[in-house]
């Protein structure tokens, strides 16, 4: 698999490259060896992807949904049919194992393009009758939109935000994280390949500076930011300087909470898949779990069985089912937060050591005993680290889930279907489950609420997101004034 791209930036239909601008090592987390090296955009880069979205939006516009959504859907088909290739560069750029990414990443993004590409023909607006006269409304693109990733699903991301954004009419400028930037490059190639117009979907390297400079530019109508709160803080600012629409997708301290009567099971596979999948490393991760005191010793002890069957190695091995973390710096900050869970006094039932081998690799973690006050209890890891924390009663779960100034994802297991339902109403979470964890089908609104973000992805609900709504008033009579 080659894995230096043809070139760093993908801008008006082509691949471009300024090797002036700084450096960005790729550096493949299951080694740390360098595999490629793309440069960060210069200013002129940046203004060639922005003079390229804006001048392609009248045409992108012009064109009807069913235009849009067909070129879309083709998107899809030709990432479904490159699944592998795109899923061994997902590996690359992320170290998750194949056996994830084969399975998710381009995979959800085909099913993003899909979605929305079929959504796109139904984007209109109604008619409202007033007697003689009528309002009718247009749903309209919101024009240039900026969409900014994070690192743990950079194609996946890639399509969660340009897909909606195409489909409502808009264009987009997308940077995906320093971190991971090859994936993005080839969902700009294929929308290309599939027909999109030149400058209807870009994509700039660079590190946060480069994406600052996006958001302030007049031609920018929108941003959605994929990244921490402490970014978000800082683009939703910038972002209201020119009051632009924003999407918000952020971090979060999520509550899973266990009931006495759940399926044993069931509940160590939901913790499992909310806090190791990716190598924990994904935002909406149920890293605060709750585990009614009846059950706690049980559950822990199917957990440490089950963690057993974890296969740590090589990620390109289709047999391997745990990779490394992203980067040397995301394992330190991990392994600064094991540490201060022991020092705080958590139980460490299992994990916590670096394997003896290459790459960023770190075991999965747990740590019982673990109460509310503690550091790993209240701050985001975004590493493979399980809080497990005891409770007694369904009030106290509740209130104690709640006790956080995230709310991005809430999950519960049990078998009393009135108080699963009580539950996730009562969770302060944009995205909950029941009986399950994680489950992101396209056609489920994502994301979080309080300090984990604004707006939704995927659903009908990020046409929202993407589009306004124009009402025109027509009266058919006269109209009379008072002088
Ligand atoms: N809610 C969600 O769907 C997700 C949230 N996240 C959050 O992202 C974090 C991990 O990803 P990272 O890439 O480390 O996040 P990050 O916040 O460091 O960076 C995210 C993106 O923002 C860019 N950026 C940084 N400063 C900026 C600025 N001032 N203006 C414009 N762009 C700027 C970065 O270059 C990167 O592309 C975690 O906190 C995690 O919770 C990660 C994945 C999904
Ligand atoms: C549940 C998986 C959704 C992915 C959200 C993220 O980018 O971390």
């Amino acid at each position: 698999m080659k894995t230096q791209p043809t070139a760093s930036h993908f801008i008006d239909g082509q691949y471009v490259e300024d090797t002036s601008g700084e450096e960005i090592p790729v550096i493949y987390p299951a080694t740390g060896e360098v595999i490629a090296t793309v440069y960060s955009a210069t200013p002129a880069i940046v203004e060639q992807a922005l003079a390229a979205a804006h001048a392609a939006e009248k045409e992108w516009a012009a064109m009807t949904g069913t235009e849009r959504g067909r070129i879309l859907r083709r998107a899809a088909q030709i990432m479904r049919e490159r699944n592998h290739d795109l899923s061994v560069l997902e590996t690359y750029d992320t170290g998750k194992p194949y056996q994830e990414t084969s399975v998710v990443d381009a995979t959800s993004g085909a099913d993003s393009l899909e979605y929305f590409g079929g959504l796109a023909a139904a984007i209109t607006g109604e008619h409202i009758q007033l007697g003689e006269d009528f309002v009718y409304t247009r749903r309209e693109p919101l024009g240039l939109c900026v969409g900014i990733g994070a690192w743990n699903y950079p194609t996946q991301i890639a399509c969660w935000k340009g897909a909606p954004a195409l489909a409502c009419g808009n264009t987009m400028v997308f940077k995906p994280s320093e971190t991971t930037p090859l994936c993005a490059l080839k969902v700009a190639e294929i929308l290309h390949e599939a027909g999109a117009p030149a400058g209807v979907y870009n994509v700039i390297q660079g590190y946060g500076p480069v994406g600052a400079s996006l958001i302030t530019d007049s031609r920018v109508d929108k941003v959605s930011l994929t990244g921490s709160v402490p970014t978000g803080k800082k683009v939703y600012a910038a972002a209201a300087e020119g009051i632009r629409h924003v999407t918000m997708e952020l971090g979060g301290k999520s509550p899973l909470v266990i009931f006495d009567d759940a399926d044993i099971e069931n509940a160590v596979s939901g913790a499992i898949l909310g806090n190791f999948y990716s190598s924990g490393q994904v935002c909406s991760n149920g890293t605060r779990v709750f585990v009614q005191k009846g059950i706690k010793e049980a559950f822990l002890t199917r957990l440490a069985e089950r963690l057993q069957g974890v296969k740590l190695g090589d990620p390109q091995d289709p047999e391997v089912n745990f990779g490394p973390m992203v980067s040397e710096k995301q394992l330190g900050i991990v392994e600064g937060y094991i540490a201060k869970g022991i020092a705080e006094g958590a139980r460490l039932v299992c994990g916590g050591k670096r394997p003896d081998m290459a790459g960023f690799f770190l075991e999965p973690t747990v740590f019982a005993d673990v109460t509310d006050d503690m550091t790993i209890a209240r701050e985001e890891i975004f590493g493979p680290v399980m809080s497990v924390l005891d409770f007694d009663t369904e009030e106290e779960a509740l209130a104690r889930a709640n006790d956080t100034e995230f709310g991005l994802s809430a999950g519960v297991f049990t078998r009393d279907l009135s108080r699963a339902h009580r539950m996730a109403a009562g969770f302060e979470a944009g995205t909950c489950y029941i009986n399950t964890y994680n489950d992101a089908p396209v056609e489920a609104p994502f994301g979080g609420s309080k300090q984990s973000g604004v707006g939704r992805e995927n659903s009908k609900a990020a046409i929202e997101h993407y589009s306004q709504i124009k009402g025109v008033y027509v009266r058919t009579g006269d109209l009379e004034a008072p002088f």
